[in-house]
């Protein structure tokens, strides 16, 4: 079953129109890349989706039309934007972000068990429960930012960049953390990856964009045998 369908999705910042035709579609608990260069739209897109921007075109998500809707009912029904960027809220404890993730919820004992899961998957942030967001590492800033998405208990994640600004290491290991959420919680996802090869090793498919449009689309197998994919974002 189809989750999302974008279908010739436009989106302007004030006069400027910077996605001309976006369309593409993410399976209930499937997981979808878009690749793309620098200015090509991905993070638009995202927030085309979460309501951050103004779109036209057909937006329909668990077979409702949601575009033009606003953020905080896009949240309401199950889709959590992990922002480029990342925002964790510095002021406030690792414990504290995970509670306002999960801000919607009533279910005292299932964010307590949720809590203890974000930890058993990043256990660095075990340690650091009592700090403020503000004093984390980058990598921690995003095991966070991933796991206050989670505390809301989507049916659909936005991730923007999750790697931006790690070492490769910290990318890595971020990046099996989402793979093994993925496989535990059946989240589908939506992921904008500037670093393919991780884009890869978590989606089982990908949109290709160029200047505001979909040019591709194929399954990441496929892909990954085109020579112009490899040579644009696998660097061989
Ligand atoms: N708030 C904004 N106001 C005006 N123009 C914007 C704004 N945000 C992005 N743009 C422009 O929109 C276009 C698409 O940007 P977007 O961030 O979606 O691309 P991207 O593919 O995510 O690229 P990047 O990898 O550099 O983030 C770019 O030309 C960018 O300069």
């Amino acid at each position: 079953m189809t989750l999302l369908e974008l279908e010739g999705v436009t989106a302007s910042y004030g006069p400027v129109q910077v996605l001309g035709g976006v369309s593409l579609s993410v399976p209930d608990g499937g997981a979808v890349g878009i690749l793309g260069a620098n200015g090509a739209g991905k993070t638009t897109t995202l927030r085309a989706i979460s309501g951050t921007v103004r779109t036209g075109g057909r937006i329909v998500y668990d077979g409702r039309d949601i575009r033009g809707m606003r953020p905080d009912r896009v949240a309401a029904l199950g889709i959590a934007h992990v922002p480029e960027g990342r925002g964790t809220l510095g002021a406030l404890t690792v414990h504290e972000n995970l509670r306002v993730g999960a801000y919607l919820r009533k279910d005292r004992k299932g964010i307590a068990t949720d809590i203890d899961y974000c930890l058993a998957l990043f256990p660095q942030l075990q340690n650091r429960i009592r700090s403020n967001g503000s004093a984390l590492s980058g990598g921690e800033q995003q095991m966070l930012a991933i796991a206050r998405a989670f505390m809301s208990r989507p049916r659909l994640l936005l991730l923007d960049e999750a790697s931006l600004g790690l070492a490769p290491g910290t990318a890595k290991s971020v990046y099996e953390a989402i793979r093994r959420l993925r496989k535990e919680s059946g989240i589908a996802m939506l992921v904008v990856e500037q670093n393919a090869n991780l884009a890869f090793s978590l989606v089982d498919s990908a949109t290709v964009l160029e200047t505001g449009r979909t040019v591709l689309t194929g399954s990441s197998a496929e892909l990954k045998g085109m020579d112009e994919i490899r040579r644009a974002y696998l660097g061989g």
